[in-house]
């Protein structure tokens, strides 16, 4: 509906180029693709590893494609169409797929370069099917508007995804880094929090189930672009969200990532 009655302003954007990467993301994405047998410790050379357990970041888009990015969804949400939110703990934020980000972006995105990359990783969260589908969206936080209507942070939760990927847009703000606790369900006798602060362009890639959230920004605007990565082999085993056997149901599209054979 909204992908119909919206007018792009960058339409070439809607088509990942390999120009859009940082050339480290190309290298790091081309080592888990085309090596002969790449491994986890091969590929913990050249990505960072964070404080966070196996919460890793790496450079992904140029500061140039961010900008451009910034600017479509600056465009989008100057318009007055009926729009999606992310989910439930936001007020704002936009749903790429509404956009129409899905289809020469986004899937290529998550096949060719993010399934490699997470299958080492995490093997146990991509499982034999990979990572089959996704949800991706972009969390708005804005400080300079009215707190009743616009988010300036989120609280801790898990995602309904097996891997996650997080990238910074910008823009500028101030405050308002990524904090990590323990994997969901976990409890430990001293409980800590890990910050991640974000750079613009970078990624940082977590599992879904791993608790989390956004300290509040305290000035300015701050966008990011979320990847929520689903393992249909994973996940038709135990939803995530639940912790259940599901009993699944016929559905168009993606559904939540599932599968009925
Ligand atoms: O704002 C962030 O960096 C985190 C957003 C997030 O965790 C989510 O959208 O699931
Ligand atoms: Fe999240």
């Amino acid at each position: 509906m909204v992908q119909k009655l919206y007018q792009r302003l960058d339409p070439p954007l809607y088509t990942l180029d390999e120009s859009y990467f940082h050339s480290d993301f190309l290298r790091i994405t081309k080592y888990c693709r085309d090596e002969l047998s790449p491994t986890m410790e091969g590929l913990l050379q050249i990505i960072s590893k964070e404080e966070a357990s196996r919460v890793y970041s790496f450079p992904v888009f140029t500061d140039e494609f961010c900008r451009r990015f910034l600017d479509e969804l600056d465009h989008f949400e100057r318009l007055d169409l009926p729009k999606g939110r992310p989910n439930t703990m936001n007020n704002t934020g936009i749903l790429l797929a509404e956009l129409g980000f899905d289809d020469h972006f986004m899937n290529r995105f998550r096949e060719h370069y993010l399934q490699p990359l997470s299958a080492l990783l995490y093997p146990e969260w991509t499982g034999s099917s990979g990572l089959d589908s996704h949800r991706s969206h972009i969390v708005t936080y804005d400080a300079t508007g009215p707190t009743d209507r616009t988010d300036v942070g989120l609280s801790t939760h898990f995602d309904n995804a097996e891997v996650t990927l997080n990238v910074s847009l910008g823009k500028e703000y101030s405050d308002g880094e990524l904090y990590f606790g323990e994997m969901k369900g976990v409890v430990v006798s001293n409980p800590r929090l890990y910050p991640y602060y974000h750079k613009i362009g970078r990624g940082v890639i977590h599992r879904g189930q791993h608790m989390h959230g956004a300290m509040d920004i305290t000035d300015g605007t701050r966008y990011n672009i979320i990847v929520w990565m689903r393992s249909s082999s994973v996940r038709n085993k135990l939803c995530p969200r639940c912790d259940q056997s599901p009993t699944l149901i016929p559905f168009e599209g993606y559904g939540d990532g599932f599968t009925k054979q």
